[in-house]
């Protein structure tokens, strides 16, 4: 076929994935497909959240492979790795690496509470410094920042995720006019669609929702959840950049970071590098905040 995609040399093509790992459980039935906790049969302490995509024909190949690429090229300890993919009677198995503590939000779900300033300040920094790696060495624009695309290992490490693999790299411009991610994160010029066209956004968009995400772990919910996600596009458009709710309740770093997150202008907006050195990241280094978060919703899971 012209224009075949060639598969990149990791995929083991026409390898069975459960003669390598063996299922334990469900992780999600949701819009990205069935996902499963598999275990490695050589390596018994090695876990993986495997999704399984049906292949129809090429050019839904053609999607899986832009993730399974930026995957492949993702080498960052913010950033979930993969660590097998498998290509057999056109069924495309990926096996990430497991991040036990699951995601952000599934944890505020759990907790039915929001997260403290230092556990987001230390959630912040280590995602920015993913986003950075993208950025500048990957060339890739997320596109669907937001606390459920954010996973925690059990010791307390935070890996950037994207369950609706919105993840787009920068210089695939055909691409790029989708209309993708999840409205209420949506940075203003991404909705804008007078400027999609001749200035279509770039890694800008991602640092907006940054701020709304931190937002989010402020307050379980991104600014306008109660309005609905058609309506959330133009207040987006007309409103001025959301803050916290009760702005006392947090430090005034907290309060600077998110101004210079939600700026409308992306000119005007910081990018990942410059938001590294601001006093509120700088400080958060301290993993123990996250830790007892960790610990306290284990203990709700027991507890069940
Ligand atoms: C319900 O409780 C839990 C507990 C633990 C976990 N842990 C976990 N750990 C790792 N992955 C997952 C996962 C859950 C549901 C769906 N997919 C998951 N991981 C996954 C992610 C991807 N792709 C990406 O994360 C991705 C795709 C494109 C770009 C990027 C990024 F830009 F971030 F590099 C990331 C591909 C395949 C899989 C199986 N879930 C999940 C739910």
């Amino acid at each position: 076929r012209p224009g075949r995609k060639q598969l990149p040399g990791n995929i083991q093509v026409g390898v069975e994935p459960s003669d390598f790992w063996e299922i334990i459980g469900e992780l999600g039935d949701g819009a990205f497909g069935k996902v499963e906790k598999v275990v490695n049969i050589q390596h018994r302490q090695k876990f993986a959240a495997s999704k399984a995509i049906q292949v129809q024909d090429g050019e839904d190949l053609e999607d899986f492979l832009v993730e399974i690429e930026i995957l492949l090229s993702c080498r960052h300890e913010n950033i979930v790795s993969l660590y097998d993919c498998f290509f057999k009677d056109s069924k495309l198995t990926m096996m990430l690496e497991f991040c036990a503590g699951g995601a952000v939000d599934a944890i505020m779900i759990e907790l039915e509470k929001p997260l403290t300033e230092k556990q987001i300040a230390y959630i912040a920094k280590h995602t920015i410094d993913a986003l950075k790696y993208l950025h500048e060495t990957q060339n890739v624009i997320h596109r669907d920042l937001k606390a459920g695309n954010i996973l925690l290992t059990l010791d307390g490490i935070v890996k950037l995720a994207d369950f609706g693999v919105s993840a787009k790299l920068r210089d695939r411009s055909e691409k790029r006019d989708t209309f993708i991610g999840t409205p209420y994160w949506m940075a203003p010029e991404v909705i804008t669609c007078e400027t999609f066209k001749d200035q279509p956004y770039d890694s800008k968009a991602d640092i907006w929702s940054l701020g709304i995400t931190l937002i989010e772990m402020a307050q379980m919910e991104p600014p306008h959840s109660n309005v609905s996600a058609m309506r959330v596009l133009i207040k987006v458009q007309k409103s001025e950049p959301p803050t916290l709710d009760n702005p006392s309740s947090w430090s005034i770093y907290f309060s600077n970071f998110l101004e210079q997150c939600l700026i409308k202008n992306p000119h005007d907006r910081r990018t990942a590098r410059n938001l590294e050195s601001h006093p509120f990241i700088k400080e958060a280094t301290d993993r123990k905040p996250v830790l007892m978060l960790l610990a306290e919703v284990n203990a709700e899971i027991k507890e069940e």
